[in-house]
């Protein structure tokens, strides 16, 4: 509790700094050209760098400060082995060693059919009630910081158990059963993973966050641009430093896994795809393929896994209500 409260100081007296990291970095500029202008002296310079050792600092002890929000990624992580404990992952056991040894080729790999259509429609249906619940899907964190541009989804963050019970008030779960095997099954991929890399000769350990990002696209206006989930490595110099301090989860993520939650038959025509600039490795099909892009679209029960630093990628434009189930997994 009284680390909590200690965060939360630090976040308000941050935020009343630094409304996103472009003015954390502004801030940055503004101190050095004040050592070179020699206009001002030490205290002030100093003055200046505490929210950037603030944030910097807070990234390392896994908390991360982003779009002027503090996100606690890792805190109550746990290992792909721990996560096995609880529920078994997606991959049938014949593709654990070839999804990994894809991973390493730094591929992107595709694999249909790892939900049952029966179950998909009432996967469906729980995600309608959901959506029907005022509050439970909240603007992405960019937005709430007032960056429209980059992505438009609504996120929910889904925790096992508090997310699957019924409310104290005495309302229904905020998601019901279906969802719950998808956040398990989702988490647990990582532990499949770890033996495959093990057996490819590349061992990990992973971590994995105790929360999966349920996201949705809304018809007509979902798009995420071109991204990397992880550290992009185009900062260099005392830039380059910060942001892999201050990123402290992010530079951590290693494998992105996405599960998709719309109907099977999701044509073309629908938009919402996500581009890779990577080869796509398929386990069933069908995906489009123009070098270097790769086009998946979201069809339901098909998973993707890819490399979350070196596979660029981002979401199209979607022309109906698009859901993906997200884990990062962490090293
Ligand atoms: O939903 C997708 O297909 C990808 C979303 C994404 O890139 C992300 O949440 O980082
Ligand atoms: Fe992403």
């Amino acid at each position: 509790m009284a680390m909590q409260r200690c965060f939360a100081t630090i976040q308000k007296r941050a935020c009343r700094h630094f409304r996103s990291t472009a003015d954390s970095v502004a801030g940055l500029a503004k101190a050095k050209e004040k050592i070179d202008g020699q206009s001002a002296s030490w205290v002030s310079v100093l003055k200046s760098a505490v929210p950037f050792l603030l944030t910097a600092g807070a990234g390392t002890a896994t908390w991360a400060f982003y779009d002027g929000l503090w996100v606690p990624l890792l805190r109550d992580g746990q290992t792909a082995s721990e996560v096995e404990l609880i529920s078994k992952g997606l991959l049938p056991e014949s593709l654990i060693c070839w999804a990994a040894e894809r991973l390493i080729a730094k591929e992107v790999v595709v694999l249909d059919g790892v939900v049952p259509p029966e179950q998909l429609r009432k996967i469906q249906e729980e995600l309608q009630l959901l959506a029907s619940r005022p509050g439970a899907l909240q603007p992405n964190p960019k937005m709430k910081a007032g960056n429209m541009q980059i992505r438009t989804d609504r996120v929910c963050y889904l925790r096992d158990p508090s997310s699957f019970v019924p409310l104290e008030t005495g309302g229904p779960a905020l998601c019901g059963p279906e969802l719950r095997w998808c956040h398990r099954r989702l988490r647990s991929t990582a532990a499949q993973l770890e033996r495959g890399y093990a057996a490819a000769g590349s061992e990990r350990n992973f971590l994995v966050t105790a929360w999966t990002q349920l996201a949705q696209y809304t018809e007509g206006s979902g798009f995420y641009k071109w991204h990397t989930d992880g550290l992009d490595g185009s900062w260099s110099g005392i830039l380059g430093w910060y942001f892999w301090l201050q990123r402290g989860a992010v530079r951590r993520r290693s494998v992105t896994g996405i599960l998709y939650l719309n109907e099977e038959d999701w044509p073309k025509s629908a938009g919402g795809a996500l581009r890779c600039k990577a080869h796509a490795a398929v386990h069933r099909g069908p995906v489009e393929s123009h070098p270097p892009i790769t086009e998946i679209l979201p069809k339901g029960g098909r998973l993707v896994l890819f490399d979350s630093h070196s596979v660029e990628h981002e979401v199209v434009s979607t022309n109906r209500d698009r859901w993906a189930l997200t884990a990062w997994f962490h090293e």
